[in-house]
């Protein structure tokens, strides 16, 4: 498989990881430091550990697993510990983990010491076709996703499907609610191949396609001023629905299971404001309310979601800006949706 290149570095994808080795030792870093959380200790050091052998030295530091940890806290928790092992400027960090790993670990590295160089090791399907690539990092703050923040591109980022054999099933299909709506933000043929493929485990081909057409929109817009906006499809509605999720359920839903919820009910706002075809919309709802358990949003809890997606980062003058789809494969960026408009999105959803 191709290295994809980016604007500014390469996307490796080799099951065997030895281009980061040769990465780590050409770029004559002070130390290495490997960020994972409590499960990616556990699955996926293991792969790893025979090559960092390799090294002089490296040190490990760990974060509690899921979304709860992506918060500031955990972020003193890890400048401490750089400044205790006394990194430099020339430090690395390898963040090897889901898409909580990487943007932390991203936004740790881009504020120590102004900024140090950082690579991406993603570890779930999600951090791979997505969380990985493109800079963003970032933590949560006040019920707010991803608030905090930069732009900052990692200087490479190393893919392996070895690490997706220990991935739970539900976490297989979070990284596919991105997949899809790379799909259909950019591409209807690779929607229709996605959702006509085997989706236990999507191949290795169908991961790379993903990746290409999220590094594609990046390259254009690397700072979201327009088109990089498209990404942020179904994360309006999706997001509000999974910071809620966090707040008040035992087992809070994926970013992906939230983010299909979005996708459904923008695919609904596209219809009403942006030409999306009925048939498209019902060949969007059926297959995303097939592949991702029911979740109940009832008119109750319409004005907490309401509350959230009035803090989302595309808004301005408190007007809630939305991503739709004229069709699939075809977005269109900045559509001010009203509060009757999203939830009856919402009820849309419900009513499926
Ligand atoms: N920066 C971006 O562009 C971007 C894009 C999409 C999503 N995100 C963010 O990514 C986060 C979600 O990422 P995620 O879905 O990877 O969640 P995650 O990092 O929480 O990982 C999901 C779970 O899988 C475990 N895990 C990771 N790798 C494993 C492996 N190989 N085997 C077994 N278990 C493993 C983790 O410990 C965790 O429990 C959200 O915070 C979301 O906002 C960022
Ligand atoms: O890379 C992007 O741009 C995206 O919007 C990708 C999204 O899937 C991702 O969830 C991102 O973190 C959302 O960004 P935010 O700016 O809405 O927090
Ligand atoms: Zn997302």
């Amino acid at each position: 498989m191709d290295t994809i290149q980016s604007d500014s570095y390469p996307i490796f994808f080799d099951d065997s990881l030895s281009e980061l080795i040769t990465f780590i030792k050409q770029g004559k870093y002070s130390r290495t430091f490997v960020l994972t959380d409590e499960n990616t200790s556990a699955q996926c050091l293991p792969v790893l550990e025979p090559l960092l052998a390799e090294l002089d030295n490296y040190d490990l530091i760990e974060i509690n697993a899921g979304e709860e940890s992506k918060n500031i806290d955990f972020c003193v928790g890890v400048w401490k510990m750089l400044i205790d092992f006394g990194a430099d400027r020339k430090a690395l960090m390898v963040n090897l983990g889901g898409g909580v790993v990487t943007d932390l670990g991203g936004f740790v590295a881009s504020t120590y010491k102004r900024g140090i160089d950082f690579v991406q090791v993603p570890t779930t399907l999600l951090s791979q076709v997505d969380a990985s690539v493109g800079g963003k990092t970032g933590v949560d703050m006040d019920g707010i996703k991803n608030i905090i923040g930069t732009f900052t591109q990692p200087k490479a980022v190393f893919m392996s499907a070895a690490f997706l054999k220990t991935l739970p099933e539900r976490q297989i299909l979070s990284g596919l609610a991105e997949m899809l709506k790379h799909g259909l933000i950019c591409d209807a043929d690779y929607w229709k191949e996605l959702k006509n493929s085997d989706l236990s485990l999507p191949s290795v081909e169908l991961i790379y396609r993903s990746v290409e057409i999220k590094n594609a929109v990046v390259i254009e817009d690397p700072q979201e001023k327009s088109i990089r906006k498209a990404l942020n499809f179904g994360h309006t509605i999706g997001h509000a629905v999974e910071t809620n999720s966090i707040l008040n359920d035992e087992r809070p839903l994926t970013h992906g299971e939230a983010i299909a919820i979005g996708m459904i009910c923008e695919a609904w706002l596209s219809h009403k404001k942006a030409g999306l075809p009925k048939e498209h919309l019902h060949e969007i709802s059926t297959v995303l309310n097939g592949l991702y358990p029911k979740y109940p949003v009832p008119d109750t809890c319409h004005n907490v979601l309401y509350e959230l997606m009035q803090k989302d980062k595309k808004n301005t003058e408190k007007q809630i800006n939305c991503t739709l789809l004229t069709k699939i494969g075809c977005f269109s960026i900045d559509n001010i949706c009203t509060e009757d408009e999203l939830c009856a999105s919402l009820r849309y959803y419900a009513a499926l």
